[in-house]
């Protein structure tokens, strides 16, 4: 892991262009948001300043936050056509391809005309996303039409709600909102490289988030925090974990939340994570799935220096908040949404389409033979 290869398939370590919002693999802990470290932001922010922050480049005082949070709030529900469109997606539908739907379906009723409208466009995927995602998932699977409105006061406490119909507790909202601020961003990841290359076609916000959606749900990008759930699950110790990891290495099966493509040695988002695992497994009553992570953490990084990323310990984390684990790759969707937005907005403002060349691989130069001597 340490000798990472760079250059060449993949694009690794190459710069594709420039940004103001995010460094990934810098000094300090490694990652930040225009210039504020993870680990003081996850502590000392909320999920909707971290949003503004992308939005805005700076932190919001008091009352910007209140008018932005008020902004917020009337954006959350969703017309009925999105509901009806929603109702018909059958509950075996991956649900990364209900959010993809929802944020294009919005496109089409509620549709970017023009950039000055651009910050409109990505507040209401903001708000709307939560909704998107627990309408789909109650309607399908319980056959209940919610009512989309909470009297939640944040994003995150407003998701879990909708969820379960319960009001959370202050520790589940507050992890949920640590979560979505480890999530916001990270420079030019998969997904939010999709977005930008479509931005830099000069097409709509919905085009731009909806291409990202698609990229994030691969288990090589955002769809490995459900895949490493599945995999724990199936461990029954934490001796377990060690014996059958062996094996899947052995046959060189790649273990799903470790190694990156940048960090090379620690994902800073691991730390934080695991730590709010770790409590929320002791309120849960049942520490099996946490020790269980430990353990493979520990194996991976004695047999292979391969390291937990960002989604490792999140699988835990949610699943003790009650969390399906279907759910989990859409959560992150409702927070790199953020991410995904300033930099949609960071690419219009100085744009050049990004098309790059090829190494060209195939045959010599050639003649069409006629198609009855081939
Ligand atoms: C929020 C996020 O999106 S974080 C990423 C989430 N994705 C995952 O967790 C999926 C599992 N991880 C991986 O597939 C990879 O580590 C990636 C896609 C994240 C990064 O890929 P790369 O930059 O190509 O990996 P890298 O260059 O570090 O690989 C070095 C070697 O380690 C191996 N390796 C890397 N990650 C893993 C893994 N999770 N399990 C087993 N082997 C691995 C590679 O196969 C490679 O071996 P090789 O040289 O024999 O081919
Ligand atoms: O940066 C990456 O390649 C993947 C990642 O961790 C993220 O998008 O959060």
């Amino acid at each position: 892991m340490v000798d990472k290869k760079l250059g060449g398939a993949g694009l690794r370590g190459q710069s594709a262009g420039e940004t103001k919002l995010c460094t990934v693999g810098k000094s300090g802990t490694g990652l930040t948001y225009c210039g504020y470290d993870i680990t003081d932001l996850a502590e000392n922010a909320t999920f909707e300043e971290v949003a503004y922050l992308l939005f805005n480049g700076e932190l919001p005082n008091q009352a910007q936050l209140d008018a932005y949070k008020a902004e917020l709030k009337p954006l959350r529900d969703l017309p009925q056509a999105l509901k009806e469109v929603l109702q018909r997606i059958p509950a075996d539908a991956h649900p990364m391809d209900v959010m993809r739907t929802g944020c294009s379906f919005l496109g089409n009723i509620e549709p970017e005309v023009d950039f000055s409208q651009q910050n409109q466009a990505a507040n209401r995927l903001l708000a709307a996303f939560p909704a998107i995602m627990t309408y789909w998932y109650r309607f399908s699977h319980h056959g209940e039409d919610i009512d989309c409105v909470t009297d939640e006061d944040t994003i995150g406490g407003h998701f879990l709600k909708l969820l379960t119909g319960k009001t959370p507790s202050d520790l589940h909202r507050r992890v949920i909102d640590v979560s979505l601020i480890l999530y916001a961003e990270h420079e030019f990841n998969a997904s939010t490289f999709t977005a930008r290359v479509c931005a830099s076609t000069l097409s709509d916000m919905y085009s731009c988030i909806t291409g990202a959606i698609g990229s994030l749900r691969g288990p090589l990008h955002g769809g490995a925090n459900e895949a490493a759930m599945d995999m724990i699950e199936g461990f029954k110790s934490p001796e377990d974990a060690k014996e059958q990891m062996a094996g899947m290495l052995a046959r060189k099966e790649k273990i799903m939340g470790f190694g990156h493509a940048v960090y090379r040695t620690s994902d800073p988002r691991n730390d934080i994570i695991k730590k709010w695992s770790e409590k929320l497994g002791h309120e849960f009553g049942d520490t099996l799935l946490y020790d269980i992570s430990v353990a493979c953490e520990e194996y991976m990084w004695d047999t292979k220096k391969l390291f937990c990323n960002a989604d490792f310990f999140h699988a835990s984390a949610y699943h003790f908040m009650g969390i399906p684990t279907k759910l989990f790759t859409p959560i992150f969707v409702c927070s790199r949404l953020t991410g995904w937005a300033a930099h949609v907005m960071e690419q219009r403002d100085n744009n050049r389409i990004i098309r790059p060349s090829a190494d060209y691989i195939g045959a010599e130069p050639r003649k069409v033979t006629p198609i009855a001597q081939r």
